[in-house]
């Protein structure tokens, strides 16, 4: 079996929601693809009406499929301090054609302002590995794990894009979608995530390789990419009009600064990705600004270095769950 589904990028890529369908009939919402997380929760008819601005709710009671899973509960909270909480129903879910009838759908009763304040985003699909599931009182396995036993092939890729619509595909590698070979790096997922070392990094393409090993996770819940403090430092000191701005909380740099280089990161057998530098101006700090908040930012703050969405959109990458391991392509 197989599946494959169109993301979406919000403005400033700062997130890529898809549609998934839930229940019978099918109730139709556009949900983030996290693996940064492992918990498949969606906003419900059981919220209340202060907590929902106009996001689409999964109603249990009109899906013929649902059985509520009484006495289960979970309650999850994110690297920025966001949170929700809620009831737990089993319910047939379809991505991309593919379905699992058997979902444990966490539906919510809370969520923090950051979840209400986001319209467009109906919830998360957490691919993160089932460890760190948070359903009591037994922790649920993934819309992946619940698939991977039927798929082609237990993996699923992701291939996100600057400004446009990419594709997460389920079950198979699509060699059309990439470049060159795919390096797979082994992962390490004792803690729940995507976890892999990086060999180093590369500022510009006159820059010379910095063998430092960089260990982080893939999340493609994560906007920015956060890397250690020395990394931030090599990047920005090339960039004449870079400098750290306490009152933006980070890099900001002139949005059009010609001294920007791309960044490089090593993904093993020699092979790297280059993320253009353009990707690494992210936003504009304020619409009258000529200066743009980084894309890259200092990872001291999180305790874990995050290889989000900045990175991501740079590659072609296979989420290889049957061996444990990330695969990395050009594209
Ligand atoms: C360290 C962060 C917290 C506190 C930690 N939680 C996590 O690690 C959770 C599972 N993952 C996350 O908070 C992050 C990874 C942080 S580094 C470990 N990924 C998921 C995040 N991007 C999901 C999201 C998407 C859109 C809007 C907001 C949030 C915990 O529960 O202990």
């Amino acid at each position: 079996d197989r599946g494959s589904v169109q993301n979406s990028p919000k403005s400033y890529d700062v997130e890529y929601l898809m549609p998934v369908s839930l229940g019978t009939p099918a109730q139709q919402l556009n949900l983030d693809l996290d693996t940064g997380s492992s918990d498949f929760w969606v906003f419900s008819t059981l919220l209340k009406e202060s907590m929902i601005n106009g996001q689409t709710l999964y109603d249990p009671n009109a899906s013929t499929t649902a059985d509520k899973m009484e006495g289960y509960s979970w309650k999850i909270t994110y690297g920025d301090q966001s949170y929700s909480s809620g009831d737990v129903y089993v319910d047939t879910v379809t991505i991309g054609d593919l379905t699992v009838s058997t979902q444990a759908v966490e539906a919510a009763r809370e969520v923090s302002e950051e979840f209400t304040a986001d319209s467009d985003n109906d919830g998360l699909v957490g691919l993160g590995f089932g460890i760190i599931n948070t359903v009591m009182p037994y922790k649920q396995k993934t819309f992946f794990e619940k698939a991977m036993p039927g798929l082609d092939s237990p993996v699923f890729t992701a291939d996100l894009k600057s400004g446009a619509p990419g594709r997460y595909n389920f079950g198979y590698i699509d060699d059309g979608a990439y470049t060159g070979n795919i390096t797979y790096v082994p992962v390490n997922s004792s803690d729940g995530f995507w976890s892999w070392v990086s060999p180093g990094f590369q500022v510009g393409t006159t820059g010379s390789f910095n063998n430092t090993r960089i260990h982080g996770i893939a999340d493609t819940g994560t906007t920015l990419l956060l890397l250690p403090e020395g990394v931030c430092e090599a990047f920005y000191g090339r960039i004449a009009s870079a400098k750290y701005d306490a009152s933006q909380g980070g890099y900001t740099f002139e949005c059009n600064d010609s001294t920007t280089p791309d960044f490089y990161f090593g993904t093993g057998n020699g092979q790297m990705i280059r993320i253009p530098g353009s990707y690494l101006a992210y936003s504009k700090i304020d619409t009258s600004s000529l200066r743009c908040f980084g894309g890259m930012q200092s990872d001291s703050g999180v305790g874990f270095t995050i290889w989000g969405d900045i990175a991501l959109k740079a590659a072609f990458i296979v989420f290889d769950q049957g061996s444990e391991r990330l695969g990395w392509a050009e594209k």
